[in-house]
């Protein structure tokens, strides 16, 4: 209830805030236009109250004819002046209405200065009390001057007195001043005493002081007509002082001595140490004074809570706030109508019935779903059949049935049926448009709503990625593995604004997403010193990898200092204004990483990419950074069992064996899949076919050039750099620590215009250590490039007048 009920008053509040009355009573000019509206009230109200005094009874007659011109008032602010006094005064609070006069006028000075809306409240609740308590003081001491308390001082005197008695309201409003003291200015009996002791002895102090310093006076006069002689020895008394004084003094001649001491003696300050100890021994009579601090200010409300309501929630969008989400007229649309010839149906059903009766099948019921290409007939086998009977025939039911593509699930979970997929003659293309437009898409409140396309019962599957955590789709070529890559970029595109999702796209086919390229500056992440966004080359590619351990690393950390579990916490934490940007913390977008041609990627990096792979797999769901990882050779050696378990959610297209269909989703079927977009997907437990919605690339084009024309970040996304150990750069070789044999071994290369460790071992007859310790030399001097791999190093420097040039460079540095 009590929940139920602040959620409601937040709600009214937030309502509040958002109308824009309340937004432009908030702004500055408004403030302090109504700051001086009531100051200048306040002086119109004081004038009126003070004139209305010396006026009221000759306005008695004008106060109801507000409207008619020619009866006029006395009152110095005419009839509006007479007749707000004579409310205020007269018919309310007598003199005390005067209280009104000064908390109009000080509630403008508040606003004026910025002052809290909570100290203007209570300045008011004081002021009204205290116009109350006076009122009835006026009344309960004048009674015939009832203008004096006012109506209401003077009814509530008089009601309060036939209760208390005169004595008693006397001591009921004595009372309530003293208590109105005490609480308003927190002075307390105690405070008077401490006053009135500190003050007695002070005054005691001065007069010793006084005292003193009129002895010393004489003594210092007396000690003047002391002839010269006899000065050193009355020296003694000031002794404290004389120690004092700087050493050269000391170092005087004796004629000089007594002309310092002279001097000394004249400096009336010397006599203070004799002062002190005199006032060291009176203190010790004295109490401590005490001084009472004043109370601290406290704030009404938390930090995060006021910057929260002054500038509202943190927007992450603000900075590409124009941004337009792409339209749904960019994508195709198709007749995406169902229709299936009767015909077809029946021969179908028949040619099912017919063969589950030639291995003694009997079948109690049978019922068609018809989906875009496929129709399921979900069969109730007749009491006493094993399902497995069923499940063996799945190749005779296919043959019977002359086609491709026959899957059977025995049982269809949760239902208690069999189900027999068979591909419909003519399929349905399920466009991108219709899995976007749908309400399921639409109204979606997943953080990475991917719309896949469409199952068989011809509902759109949407999946959230950020659920999956990761996602390995496979597929032999051909398939519709790029489109359903694409599909799941263009969902993304569709409901997240650049600010909340960043892909690192991996494409070592080059040719792939290069559409992507147009919307770097929006929603692509690269590291640091890389030209291109989509990353093609294989070094680059493990780089990358390593970065994003290290986002993630960073971001465990950010998470940590905010105390948040995940990144949408952390998230909705820094939108609500909690978490301190000079602290590090920003808000955090998803970032996806697509890697289209993992295969190919394992061939040539191997555990380099591996490694950091299987660590961002394990780790990386909870700070948001999902990995999507396409592969055309589903075999064990590239998918391995480390990344297989780190990847629940599968995307099958049609594979080649039976083989890949259990390496990618731990069961057969995808190689009974039609192709073209068909599809199997599991996310470790059930595996439901889907229709994989169509985008080509014409409407990627159209896509990426509806964003990639609007207002973009200054650059794409920067993910942290990331220095490799064997890269050239982290090889910093002295020139003075090189080998005797550089020069030698760089003419070598550079003859040779081949860089290895090898050439230079059998050239200069050197061992292997030495011979790659030149390479690193040489690759630091610039004069060969950096490892790759079994390759020859390239060299970087074309003859010896450049070698020449170079090294006399290095030199001049
Ligand atoms: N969802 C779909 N609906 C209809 N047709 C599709 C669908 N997906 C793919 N296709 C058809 O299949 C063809 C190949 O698709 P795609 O390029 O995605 O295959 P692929 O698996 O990526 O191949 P490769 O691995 O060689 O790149 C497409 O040109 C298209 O004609």
């Amino acid at each position: 209830m009590a929940r139920s009920k602040q959620t409601k008053t937040k709600t009214s509040k937030s309502k509040e805030e958002k109308t824009p009355v309340f937004a432009f009573l908030k702004t500055r000019q408004t403030q302090n236009i109504l700051g001086l509206f009531l100051i200048l009230f306040s002086v119109f109200l004081c004038i009126a109250f003070i004139s209305f005094f010396f006026n009221w009874q000759a306005d008695q007659s004008t106060l109801n004819h507000l409207t008619d011109k020619t009866v006029k008032s006395n009152n110095l602010l005419g009839k509006i002046g007479a007749n707000l006094s004579h409310f205020f005064i007269y018919k309310g609070f007598g003199l005390a209405a005067f209280f009104i006069v000064y908390q109009i006028f000080i509630t403008g000075f508040y606003i004026l200065i910025k002052r809290k809306f909570a100290k203007i409240i209570i300045s008011w609740n004081w002021g009204l009390l205290s116009m109350v308590w006076l009122s009835i003081t006026l009344g309960f001491l004048h009674q015939k001057y009832a203008l004096l308390s006012g109506i209401v001082g003077f009814e509530i005197n008089n009601y309060l007195q036939t209760f208390l008695g005169k004595t008693g309201l006397a001591i009921v409003l004595v009372f309530l001043f003293f208590t109105y003291i005490i609480i308003r200015y927190k002075v307390t009996i105690d405070t008077y005493l401490e006053n009135w002791k500190a003050q007695r002895a002070e005054r005691q102090e001065n007069a010793e002081k006084e005292a003193i310093e009129i002895s010393s006076a004489e003594e210092v006069e007396k000690v003047k007509e002391i002839p010269l002689e006899n000065k050193e020895e009355k020296k003694s008394e000031f002794e404290l002082s004389l120690e004092n004084l700087q050493p050269t003094i000391s170092k005087h001649s004796d004629v000089n001595k007594k002309e310092t001491i002279t001097l000394k003696i004249e400096e009336e300050p010397k006599i203070e140490p004799v002062l002190v100890e005199e006032t060291v021994e009176d203190k010790n009579d004295l109490d401590i004074n005490v001084e009472i601090s004043e109370e601290e200010e406290h704030s009404t409300e938390n930090l995060s809570d006021k910057i929260l309501k002054d500038f509202g929630e943190f927007d992450p969008t603000l900075e590409l706030s124009n941004f337009r989400f792409p339209t749904f007229n960019l994508l195709k649309q198709y007749n995406e109508s169902i229709s299936i010839d009767p015909e077809e149906l029946e021969a179908n059903k028949n040619r099912i019935v017919e063969t589950l009766k030639n291995y003694k099948i009997g079948i109690a019921e049978i019922k068609a779903t018809v989906g875009p290409t496929i129709t399921l007939y979900e069969i109730v086998p007749e009491a006493g059949i094993r399902i497995s009977k069923i499940k063996n025939l799945e190749d005779d039911i296919a043959l019977s049935l002359s086609a491709l593509g026959i899957r059977i699930i025995a049982p269809i979970p949760g239902k208690g049926t069999i189900g027999i997929e068979v591909p419909n003659k003519k399929s349905t293309i399920v466009s991108m448009h219709s899995a976007i437009s749908s309400k399921k898409f639409q109204e979606s409140q997943m953080e990475l709503p991917i719309g896949l396309g469409k199952t068989i019962s011809n509902e759109t599957f949407v999946v959230d990625l950020a659920k999956m955590p990761h996602l390995l789709m496979a597929g032999a070529t051909g398939q519709g593995k790029s489109v359903g890559l694409n599909a799941v970029l263009t969902s993304l595109l569709y409901k997240k604004h650049p600010a909340e999702v960043k892909f690192v796209l991996v494409d070592p086919k080059k040719v792939e997403l290069t559409l992507f390229n147009k919307i770097e500056r929006h929603y692509l992440a690269k590291l640091p010193d890389s030209e291109e966004a989509i990353i093609t080359d294989t070094t680059k590619v493990v780089h990358t990898l390593n970065s994003l351990c290290i986002e993630m690393d960073n971001r465990y950390d950010l998470l940590k200092s905010a105390m948040v579990r995940n990144i949408k916490e952390y998230n909705q934490k820094f939108k609500k204004r909690k978490l301190n940007p000079n602290d590090g913390h920003q808000f955090l977008p998803y970032i996806v990483l697509v890697i289209d041609e993992f295969a190919d990627l394992i061939m040539t990096a191997g555990k380099e990419v591996e490694t950091p792979i299987a660590r961002l797999a394990q780790l990386a769901r909870a700070i948001g950074i999902h990995l999507i990882v396409a592969t055309q050779r589903p075999s064990v050696n590239v998918i391995t069992g480390i990344i297989k378990a780190n990847f629940p959610a599968r995307i099958a297209f049609r594979v080649t064996s039976k083989i890949d269909s259990r390496t990618i989703l731990d069961a057969g079927g995808a190689d009974q899949l039609i192709g073209r977009g068909d599809l199997l997907y599991t996310n470790g437990n059930s595996i439901t076919r889907i229709q994989c919605a169509f985008v080509d690339t014409p409407e990627v084009e159209k896509i990426t050039d509806f964003i990639g024309s609007q207002k973009a970040y200054a650059e794409a996304h920067l993910l942290p750099e990331y220095v490799d150990d064997e890269s050239g750069t982290s090889i910093d070789v002295d020139i003075a620590d090189r080998d005797k044999l550089f020069k030698e071994a760089a003419e070598i290369i550079i003859t040779a215009q081949q860089g290895s460790a090898s050439l230079l071992q059998r050239k200069l007859k050197l061992g292997y250590n030495r011979a790659g310790r030149l390479i690193d030399q040489l690759e630091a001097a610039g004069i060969v490039g950096g490892f790759e791999g079994s390759k020859a190093r390239q060299v970087l420097v074309p003859d010896f007048m450049a070698l020449e040039q170079l090294l006399e460079n290095e030199k001049k540095q």
